[in-house]
């Protein structure tokens, strides 16, 4: 059997990635920061996960599994020096805080003459997570370390989308969507590519990542900023609210536009995509929370991000992104309680006003068209309760 290290053992990780692993033959040590869940692995080392949502519900039992707490370096790199493959699914503002084990586990494979290749893949949804994590993990390394791992050591990028809400049992099991996409930049990989069930491969990442982030994640935050506003708590009830539903389709259109020019791909087929992302939402055995789908919001209206990204895209091709800017508004309100980031933009607005917040957020100048509408926009939005009519225009 294969060893899969994998760090993060949440949503996605326990309910997607080291789902495909165990079908794969793989053991998967899950790393996590969390007790609870490393010493439940420990205990049972198996978990179920449950498709729901579909013509019929699935269960599938993963086996092999244990965990390591995050904290114990020296064990995650004695994992790591025999390891097959390592995998991540930690949030992209994580990824730093792993790169220090990865190094120590890539310094023990070299110091014990293990020239077997290894691929390190993260799991998370921004653009090169992988590039990013290899950055964290080559600032560990010393220069001939850095010069080996050239050779033996891949980070190939990866797209990877399947819904998986808060769970709300105590114990493993995750529920997830019966919909599932993972697709790796097979051109970064070292050594022969490793065969995993429901890893699909590409030489074209880019596209198919912007394609995924600009559009579910586009969708998905503008129904959670959209619902959050009107009082919804889940994204299946949101969607249904035909305002919310009318506005978030705009803003995928605006958003679609930028990637059909950007990446050619044909209008019917990116209409079908959006369609069928939409349909998604609406799954009611989900229970997909607003909160969970808007949460950091000072990551989800950056710059480079889902909602602003294509608004600053659209505006180059002439398109006033109307949709987009009542998101990004929206998004401006987003305040459930324990969000960090969402209490941290409450406190920017209300010590310096919604016009530096804005510029310190989304990086668009408030003076400038879009920063004025958008400022136009929450202001309507703050004094009423609806999205109205006038706020539509
Ligand atoms: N849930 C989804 O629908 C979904 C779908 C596609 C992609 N993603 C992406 O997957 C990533 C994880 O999302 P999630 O929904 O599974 O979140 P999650 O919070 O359920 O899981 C993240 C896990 O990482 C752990 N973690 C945090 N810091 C860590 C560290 N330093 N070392 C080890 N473990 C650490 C947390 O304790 C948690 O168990 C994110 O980048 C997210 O955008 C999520
Ligand atoms: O994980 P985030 O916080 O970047 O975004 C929240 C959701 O949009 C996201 O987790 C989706 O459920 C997922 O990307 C579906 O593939």
């Amino acid at each position: 059997m294969k060893k899969a290290v994998h760090f993060g053992a949440g949503n996605i990780g326990r309910g997607f990635i080291g789902l495909l692993l165990s079908l794969s033959d793989y053991e998967v040590v899950f790393i996590d920061v969390d007790d609870d869940v490393i010493s439940k692995l420990n205990q049972k080392n198996s978990y179920q996960v449950l498709e729901v949502g579909g013509r019929e519900e699935k269960e599938y039992q993963v086996d092999h599994v244990r965990g390591v707490n995050a904290k114990e370096e020296e064990n995650i790199a004695a994992e790591i020096k025999d390891a097959d493959l390592v995998t991540a699914a930690v949030g992209p503002a994580n990824l730093e805080y792993i790169a220090p084990a990865i190094a120590q586990g890539i310094k023990k494979r070299f110091a014990a003459d293990n020239l077997d290749y290894l691929n390190i893949i993260a799991c998370e949804n921004a653009v090169q997570a992988s590039t990013k994590l290899q950055e964290y993990v080559y600032e560990k390394l010393d220069e001939a370390e850095q010069e080996q791992a050239n050779d033996y050591i891949g980070f190939p990028d990866s797209a990877v989308d399947r819904i998986v809400p808060p769970q709300e049992t105590e114990g493993l099991t995750v529920k997830v969507e019966p919909f599932k996409e993972w697709i790796v930049d097979e051109t970064q990989f070292k050594g022969e590519i490793p065969e995993i069930e429901g890893m699909d491969l590409t030489d074209n990442l880019l596209a198919f990542v912007e394609r995924k982030i600009f559009t579910l994640n586009t969708g998905h935050a503008a129904t959670a900023y959209l619902g959050y506003y009107k009082g919804y708590q889940y994204i299946h009830e949101a969607i249904k609210d035909e305002e919310i539903y009318q506005t978030v389709k705009d803003a995928l259109l605006e958003s679609g536009r930028t990637l059909i020019k950007e990446y050619g791909f044909a209008e019917k087929t990116h209409q079908q995509y959006i369609d069928k992302i939409l349909k998604r939402f609406k799954n009611p055995a989900l229970q997909d929370s607003v909160s969970r789908v808007g949460r950091d919001p000072i990551r989800k209206l950056g710059p480079e991000d889902r909602l602003v990204k294509p608004a600053l895209r659209a505006l180059k091709m002439n398109i006033f992104p109307i949709g987009l800017r009542k998101c990004i508004a929206a998004g401006l309100l987003f305040a459930p309680e324990g969000d960090d980031e969402a209490q941290e933009i409450q406190t920017m607005i209300k010590k310096d006003g919604v016009e530096k917040a804005l510029e310190e957020v989304t990086e668009i100048e408030a003076n400038s068209l879009l920063g004025k509408d958008i400022i136009r926009t929450y202001n309507k939005l703050k004094d009423s309760n609806s999205l109205g009519d006038k706020i539509i225009s």
